[in-house]
């Protein structure tokens, strides 16, 4: 049996992977920044599970490890803000398990509806920011992180709960594989989540800010739904814009933010502290922007008596 086929849930869209089942497996690998050994055991259970067995892809395995990874950074009664997106909804069926097996006691602030429904149907409490105030951490994915930390988000479509969670929190850590890393920022479209009353003139004004930008590209394009637009949970509209290069992040961030009928922008600058990059051997780097530090660990899938324990039941 491969080391890595896991048995996904027909029903569980989150992840990109369909995925659910009990997945066990042992990590091994460095503690973050103290260079000391850990030996983690990481199972994903959900309820309720439909066996088909299946190989987790590299690029699974790879969010999966920064998310396993990124969870050594919660404690018992910490307030944690939980991202939206394939790789933080890892991260939060993996805080479920903690919750279920280790008892961790967290409260999850989630930054989308998609995220809150996960984190309930794996026993995480949940609570809005309004009760939380104000978080210990938030992890979240990311479309594209640069040497700064400075990020595009917003894939998919949270980008302004995730930035508000993001930012009333003590720390921000990322969640990524490595093809998230760029060397400067824009290649992804730049989503900017804008009210749905006058869009196309919004649109238009954003066209013409465009011109006097440092940008490459300058094509936006309304985020859609079949045949429909996007609709936020806040019930806003996306435009993504197309720039293949942002010269200046932070100076873009502030003048698209002017522009009426824009809500915010996907941008996060200043607001990210550690990244943590998943791969798909099963190597995580752990770059921590204030520390200044580099750790690399790997995180071994081997297979252990109960993989499928529960499956057959
Ligand atoms: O910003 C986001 C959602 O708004 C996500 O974090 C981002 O799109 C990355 O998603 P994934 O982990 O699926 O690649």
């Amino acid at each position: 049996m491969s080391l890595t086929t896991f048995v996904p849930l027909e029903n569980d869209t989150s992840t990109g992977v369909s995925g659910g089942g009990l997945q066990q497996i042992l990590m091994q690998g460095s503690h973050h920044g103290e260079g000391r050994s850990i030996r983690a055991a990481a199972s994903i259970h959900l309820a309720g599970a439909t066996p088909m067995s299946f190989e987790l892809s590299p690029i699974d395995k790879a969010k999966f490890v920064a998310a396993k990874q990124a969870t050594q950074y919660v404690q018992d009664g910490m307030k944690v803000g939980l991202g939206t997106g394939s790789t933080a909804a890892w991260l939060v069926k993996c805080l479920g398990e903690m919750v279920e097996k280790d008892g961790l006691k967290i409260k999850g602030v989630p930054t989308s509806t998609r995220t809150a429904e996960l984190a309930r149907d794996v026993g995480i409490d949940v609570i809005s920011l309004d009760e939380a105030k104000w978080l210990d951490l938030t992890i979240d994915g990311t479309d594209e992180y640069d040497g700064n930390l400075n990020l595009i988000k917003g894939g998919g479509g949270a980008l302004l709960q995730e930035k508000i969670v993001a930012t009333a929190s003590d720390q921000m850590i990322v969640i990524a594989d490595a093809s998230k890393q760029v060397e400067t920022l824009g290649h992804f479209p730049l989503p900017i989540e804008v009210i749905p009353f006058g869009w196309q003139t919004t649109k238009t004004l954003v066209e013409e800010t465009l011109i006097s930008m440092d940008v490459l590209g300058r094509q936006v394009s309304l985020r859609m739904n079949g045949d429909a637009p996007y609709y936020t949970d806040e019930g806003n509209h996306i435009l993504d814009l197309h720039l293949n290069r942002i010269g200046n992040s932070r100076q873009f961030s502030l003048v698209i933010n002017q522009i009426p009928g824009v809500v915010e922008n996907g941008l996060f600058i200043d607001i990210c502290d550690i990244v943590v990059i998943g791969y798909g051997d099963g190597r995580v780097k752990v770059r921590d922007i204030n520390a200044g530090s580099v750790e690399e660990s790997r995180i071994e899938f081997v297979e252990t008596d109960n993989l499928f324990a529960d499956l057959n039941d």
